[in-house]
């Protein structure tokens, strides 16, 4: 008897931990999806569940047939139209982000980063003159760094208000920052595909919030139109901000290597 009561003991205890890491899975995915455009394909895919469901327990055949066909569609169209968001929740995997572990930069050279850059779109931003600027965290971006041309210049401030000056060879595109350095520029970046946005974003605002979307990079962009300094991460944007709080914040998101994010 007394060894019956330890064998469903252990079997608590074993499900007690099963509950608790589907828990956990299933919490992190909700904060790995939250904002993104996944949210709305979950909310279509619970109507659809219900709907199947709902015809199968009233035996409506046709509309049964039809949901099965839509299942075995949405399979196949799912990770095609997904591909960005799947890619990027992987590479978080990957990362070791899904468990929360971050690598951190060293202070003195986030800190000299960000002064320099908030100094040149606070530059820009008085000039009219626009301006993108990626900075890779995790994922590398060497696919967008080849397509451009290729510096490894030490960021300073100098150099990225000549890089973006109009009319010389470079400032069409973006310039993608590594560490330290700058390690491309005329960079040609993915736009985004986000229906919802405002028609008043641009290529170079779409540009942003692109790559933004398919890696872990943060970027600011400097508008030519309105002067305005905006900071984009995970296809987010945070529009109208001075040089200080530009440096302050920029400083956050590269200091915590992913930790600080724009909800
Ligand atoms: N795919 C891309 N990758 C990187 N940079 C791009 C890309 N597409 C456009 N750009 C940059 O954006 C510039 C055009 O900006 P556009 O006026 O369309 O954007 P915007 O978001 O309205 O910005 P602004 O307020 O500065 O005008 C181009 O000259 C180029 O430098």
């Amino acid at each position: 008897m007394s060894g019956y009561l330890t064998y469903f003991n252990y079997l608590d205890l074993l499900t007690f931990v099963d509950i608790l890491i589907v828990a956990f899975v299933i919490y992190k995915f909700l904060l790995l999806i939250k904002g993104t455009r996944a949210v709305q394909l979950l909310k279509g895919l619970a109507v659809l569940v219900i709907a199947s469901s709902v015809s199968s327990w009233f035996h409506l055949s046709t509309i049964n047939w039809l949901l099965d066909k839509t299942w075995t569609a949405l399979a196949v169209a799912l990770p095609v139209v997904f591909q960005p968001e799947l890619r990027r929740a992987l590479e978080q995997i990957g990362r070791g982000g899904f468990f929360g572990k971050y690598s951190r930069r060293a202070d003195e050279e986030v800190r000299h980063l960000a002064h320099q850059v908030a100094l040149a779109a606070d530059s820009l931003a008085r000039r009219r003159v626009g301006a993108l600027l990626v900075f890779a965290r995790e994922t590398g971006l060497q696919e967008y760094v080849e397509k451009g041309v290729k510096l490894d210049a030490l960021v300073s401030a100098e150099i990225i208000g000549s890089i973006f000056e109009p009319n010389t060879p470079l400032h069409d595109g973006a310039a993608i920052i590594k560490g330290n350095r700058i390690a491309a520029a005329a960079c040609y970046l993915p736009l985004t595909e986000n229906p919802f946005l405002s028609r008043d974003f641009g290529t170079r605002h779409r540009a942003a919030l692109g790559i933004t979307e398919q890696s872990d990079a943060v970027a600011v962009v400097v508008s030519e139109e309105r002067g305005v300094i905006s900071l984009v991460q995970g296809g987010k944007i945070l529009q109208g901000f001075g040089r200080t709080d530009l440096e302050k914040m920029l400083g956050d998101f590269l200091s915590q290597g992913g930790k600080a994010v724009i909800s």
